[in-house]
């Protein structure tokens, strides 16, 4: 490496062709074999006529002589003097003229003859060349060291660079948890292998693939596994580098591009981030995107132009399918699209099994419950976490990567690393642990939210404690009830605050910050106000370039602004009053975690268990308005087979059938079904995950697509978006709890109250259903399990009520109004993972004591489309 830098300094040859110029005139020297005299010398030999041959050396101002009789020539700086018959010896040019004097007059017995050194023409050329030469090579030197590569001579050429050949060693199996990918990109990778089978019955592979989905959940991996399990060669460009400074260069590399791969057919070329030159033409700010347009022309017109018979596939990938030009998606072109969405549970175990392969686990680390916990997290996020942890282990000297270490590696890639050395004051801890506290109790004793997974006053980033609810499920869909739990979840800590020391701080900015944002999407979004109706108010702009929120433009009147932020503010005055009333009626529980948590400072589920014993789930004491003049019917929603069979005491599945049914009936990809299927099979038999949904299929209104948030907004949670249809459980389950929410606060009256059942979902029936109706929705699956939530995250999501930071709802999944799901199953388009770990940050305390909670992700934006 610093061998080649150091070869590439221009100084260095020029020190080399000075050395080799030195070496090559010595040996080349005319004076050899002649000795150097003094000049006194060699005039006396000639006067001595003592010269049998006389040369004069005009241009060197030397004399020459071969001597009759040798003489004796003393040597230079003490050397031994010589004794020698060829002699020469320098004289001044002014002596010039006596010099030749002298010799015209003691001639040599042949006479004497006069030299005059003629540079020859190469030699002369060479003398103005060579200046000229070292300049160029300074320029040549200069460009090179700042373009990285020689740019600015290759431009419009050949691309041979920046076309990486590779020949993957990927397959299938490194790729966990993306099954539907996989399954679709199966087919690619058969006919790269069997090109003739697919000929024959005259079918037409598609000439492109796009892969789209949040970052990180392994689109390039599966991009080389298909690569690999058809063993070719496999190409990698990113969509910038087509974009230069010269016009006409982009265009010029998507034709050496095609160029290059028929060449070297069958191959696979992937364009990374292909967003960056297939932008919707005529878009953006100002003019001068001519050249990109240039670009995506050419792109356009060379995918028409090769057939994929000749064995080429170009496989793209970009987080932004709802920004790229609707031409370069339609058939003939990237005409199949594949979301690749985070990984659901099992896709999450399968993944943490795939980077865990190979490297020694402690008995005690368990991978499925890690699974569990890491809602939300992305392919590379889980592989990040057995990374951390490996190093974490490392660190400690240990051997085994234990629970505690994949823990911890869980935090640090959530929330940054623990700040372990900070110091607070003993009044600023009491005041941190009574807000966590304030979170933690408000999350318990409200129906709808999961329970509290973890509290904490460490601080760690750049918040300064958090209290943790992680849902059991992966959830899509979350119910008014839910997004209304979580705004009093989010107040809880400030209501302590208020409570217990008669002031608010500085602390819960960021919870407020996130119940502003859950309760401006109910209003505006999600039409969940009865007041306002079911309508969307505020048009986002489609292009990205302002910043997401920028581009929001407000349609409606003044009138509507007004009440909408009267609506606002009504549904987080309301949960206001319900944290504080928690609060109130708890007292001793939120102060009996407060002490725990000064002491221990994290308390865990089992703690939580243990302090808040006491702690009954109730119903709603606020009325948050519901349907207004619609009164939802009182018949239940049908029931499934499955919920049937549970009924009446049957195992599930019964025996015989596929293990998972719910999945097959979804799955319409049945021609190369189970490539992959490891994980899934077993687990939706296992839990009532799959349940969860059940629904969603053929819907492509509304969903959210809000992935791209923050991957370092930590704190938000997800965002599960109710989409516009509602899978058959989703329903009644909304309608239901809703009612009679209302019900109860008209009435005022409290509900008998409900065996407290805290640990876990299954089974306990949601408070807000207060007549003690023994009617379960979901079966083990939707109980009153929320999605998950970040208390006081601020993902920035715009739109998506929870804080946007790591949802995963691959939701944009079809951006150009295409109705009715052409390739894709309803199900993977309306997929939206909304669950995600979620981690209230307060920044209590932090710097300047804001408390912002993690910089925010960009997005996380909900672009309805359809
Ligand atoms: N489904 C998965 N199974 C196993 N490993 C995964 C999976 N998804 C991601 N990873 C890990 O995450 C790394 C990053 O994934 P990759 O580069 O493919 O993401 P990407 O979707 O292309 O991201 P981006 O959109 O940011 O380019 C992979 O190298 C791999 O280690
Ligand atoms: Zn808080």
């Amino acid at each position: 490496m610093d061998r080649k830098r150091l070869l590439r300094n221009p100084l260095i040859w020029i020190v080399v062709f000075f050395l080799v110029y030195l070496g090559i005139s010595s040996l080349l020297s005319d004076t050899r074999g002649y000795t150097e005299a003094p000049t006194s010398l060699a005039l006396q030999q000639v006067e001595a006529r003592n010269a049998s041959e006389i040369t004069i050396e005009d241009k060197e101002q030397r004399l020459r002589l071969t001597l009759t009789n040798p003489v004796q020539v003393p040597g230079v700086e003490g050397a031994q003097p010589t004794t020698t018959n060829q002699i020469y010896a320098q004289y001044p040019a002014a002596a010039t003229d006596q010099v030749f004097a002298l010799v015209r007059d003691n001639p040599a017995p042949s006479g004497f003859d006069t030299r005059v050194t003629q540079d020859s023409f190469l030699t002369q050329m060479l003398i103005y060349l060579i200046p000229l030469g070292l300049v160029l090579l300074l320029l040549f030197w200069m460009m090179n060291s700042q373009g990285g590569g020689n740019r600015v001579l290759s431009f419009g050429k050949s691309k041979a660079k920046q076309l990486n050949k590779d020949m993957p060693k990927t397959t299938f199996s490194d790729v966990a948890g993306a099954n539907e990918a996989v399954e679709e990109l199966y087919e690619i990778k058969d006919f790269l292998q069997n090109p003739t089978r697919y000929q024959q019955l005259g079918a037409k592979i598609p000439k492109g693939v796009l892969l789209y989905g949040p970052p990180g959940t392994g689109k390039t991996l599966l991009a080389r596994a298909v690569a690999g399990e058809a063993g070719v060669p496999f190409y990698t460009i990113s969509g910038s580098d087509f974009v230069e400074m010269f016009v006409g260069v982009g265009a010029s590399r998507v034709r050496d591009l095609f160029e290059q791969a028929k060449q070297n057919s069958p191959c696979i070329v992937f364009v990374d981030e292909i967003d960056a030159v297939g932008r919707h033409r005529g878009a953006g700010m100002g003019g001068g995107h001519d050249e990109r347009e240039q670009t995506l022309n050419q792109l356009l017109v060379e995918m028409d132009g090769f057939d994929s018979r000749g064995g080429i596939i170009l496989i793209a990938a970009t987080n932004r399918p709802d920004i790229l030009d609707p031409a370069l998606l339609r058939p003939g072109r990237f005409d199949r699209q594949i979301p690749v969405a985070a990984p659901d549970l099992a896709g999450r175990r399968a993944i943490l099994q795939v980077h865990s392969a190979g490297k020694p686990l402690a008995p005690d680390a368990d991978l499925d419950g890690l699974a569990k916990r890491t809602v939300g997290f992305s392919g590379a996020d889980l592989a990040n976490v057995i990374n951390e942890a490996a190093l974490l282990t490392a660190r400690l000297g240990q051997t085994q990567i234990t629970g505690s270490a994949l823990e911890e590696s869980v935090d640090r890639v959530i929330g940054g690393p623990a700040r372990k050395s900070r110091i607070i004051s003993e009044q600023e801890k009491k005041v941190a642990a009574y807000h966590e506290a304030g979170h933690a109790l408000a999350a318990w004793a409200m129906p709808d939210i999961e329970p509290v997974y973890k509290v904490t006053i460490l601080p760690r980033g750049r918040t300064g404690g958090h209290a943790l609810v992680v849902p059991e499920d992966d959830k899509e869909l979350m119910t008014r009830s839910e997004m209304l739990a979580r705004l009093v979840f989010a107040m809880g800590g400030r209501s302590a605050e208020e409570l217990v020391f008669h002031e608010p701080t500085t602390g819960a900015s960021s919870d407020i910050e996130q119940a502003t944002k859950i309760a401006r999407a109910m209003v505006t979004e999600y039409g969940m106000s009865a007041k306002l109706g079911a309508v969307k108010y505020g048009q986002e702009q489609g292009e990205p370039f302002l910043g997401r929120s920028a581009g929001r433009q407000p349609d409606y009147s003044l009138e509507v602004a007004h009440e909408i932020d009267e609506e606002v503010r009504k549904l987080i005055e309301a949960a206001h009053t319900e944290a504080w009333d928690i609060l109130n009626t708890h007292r001793d529980a939120l102060d009996a975690l407060t002490g725990e948590l000064i002491e221990h400072e994290t308390l865990q589920r089992r703690d939580l268990e243990r302090v808040f014993a006491s702690v009954t789930k109730r119903p709603r004491i606020t009325a948050f308005n519901d349907f207004g003049e619609r009164l939802p019917s009182d018949r239940p929603p049908i029931k499934t087979r499955r919920e049937l069979a549970t009924e009446r005491g049957e195992p599930w599945p019964p025996p015989g059938e596929a293990a998972d049914p719910e999945r097959t009936e979804r799955t319409t990809v049945g021609s190369v079904a189970g490539s992959n299927g490891n994980g899934h099979v077993a687990h939706g038999a296992e839990s009532g995950y799959a349940g969860a949904h059940a629904g969603g299929n053929g819907h492509n209104a509304g969903y959210d697509a809000g992935y791209g948030s923050g991957q370092q907004g930590h704190d938000g949670g997800s965002s599960p978006t109710p989409p516009a249809g509602m899978p058959a459980t989703g329903i009644p389950d909304v309608y239901r709890t809703g009612a009679n929410g209302r019900r109860a606060g008209e009435s005022g009256d409290k509900p008998s109250s409900v065996a407290p059942n805290y640990g876990a979902p299954p089974g306990w029936t949601p408070a807000t259903v207060p007549h003690g109706t023994t009617w379960n929705p979901g079966g083990a699956g939707r109980s009153g399990n929320a999605g998950p939530y970040g208390e006081s995250g601020h993902g920035d999501g715009a739109t998506s009520p929870y804080g946007t930071s790591r949802s995963t709802g691959d939701a944009a999944a079809n951006p150009y109004g295409d109705p009715d799901g052409r390739t894709r199953e309803g199900r993977s388009e309306g997929r939206h993972t909304g669950t995600s770990p979620s981690w209230g940050h307060d920044g209590t305390g932090s710097d300047g004591g804001t408390g912002s909670s993690g910089a925010s992700g960009p997005e996380g934006r909900d672009t309805p489309r359809g």
